[in-house]
């Protein structure tokens, strides 16, 4: 393992049974703590959107909106929130998914992607996939393209990416590390 993935794994608190019993959840609090970590992950996250192409950068609410937001001004792009239904004010469209622990709804505001935007999405964990494949048709259907996904930790044995792979439709899913 690369020094920077030590680093970040080093980093990232497993806290069992949060929120629900049987969940190991991964903190990332202690990662955004620490300056020099929390640098290399949002370093290494705007390389990916410099490679992909990106237009802009959509995080998702609310831990890839801490990881997105400095990654789109490290990269000089636009941050677009994918926020948690009821939230935003304007005209947006909606999207249902399930989580790993219960289900919930995203909404974008409709006017802030275009046919010309490419996409690079961003979070924190990917774990079923199902925050990110809503977050992908929602995309889609505002009428951007999706240039990519980014995380920092993908939970394989969850099986998200081979749940989001179709949706994805050959663009790429990063993740820096897999546990
Ligand atoms: O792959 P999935 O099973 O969809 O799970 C991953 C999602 O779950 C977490 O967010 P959560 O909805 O808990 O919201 P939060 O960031 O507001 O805590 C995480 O930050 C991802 O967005
Ligand atoms: N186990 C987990 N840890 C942190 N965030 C999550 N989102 C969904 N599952 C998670």
């Amino acid at each position: 393992m690369t020094d920077i993935k030590e680093l970040l794994l080093s980093r990232i608190r497993d806290v069992a049974d949060y929120p629900e019993p049987g969940v190991m959840f991964k903190d990332i609090t202690p990662l955004l703590a620490d300056p020099a970590a929390f640098t290399a992950l949002t370093d290494a996250l705007a390389e990916i959107a410099e490679r992909s192409g990106a237009t802009k950068i959509v995080g998702l609410e609310a831990r890839g909106f801490i990881l997105g937001a400095p990654v789109a001004v490290r990269a000089g792009l636009g941050f677009i929130p994918v926020r948690k239904a009821g939230k935003l004010p304007g005209a947006t469209l909606g999207q249902a998914y399930d989580l790993e622990y219960g289900s919930a709804e995203i909404e974008v505001h409709a006017e802030d992607l275009t046919a010309e935007d490419r996409v690079l999405i961003i979070d924190d964990v990917l774990a079923t996939g199902g925050t990110a494949e809503a977050s992908v048709q929602l995309i889609r259907r505002a009428g951007a393209e999706v240039a990519g996904l980014a995380v920092l930790m993908e939970l394989g044995f969850l099986n998200g990416r081979d749940r989001l792979e179709p949706a994805l439709n050959g663009a790429p899913l990063e993740a820096l590390l897999t546990v």
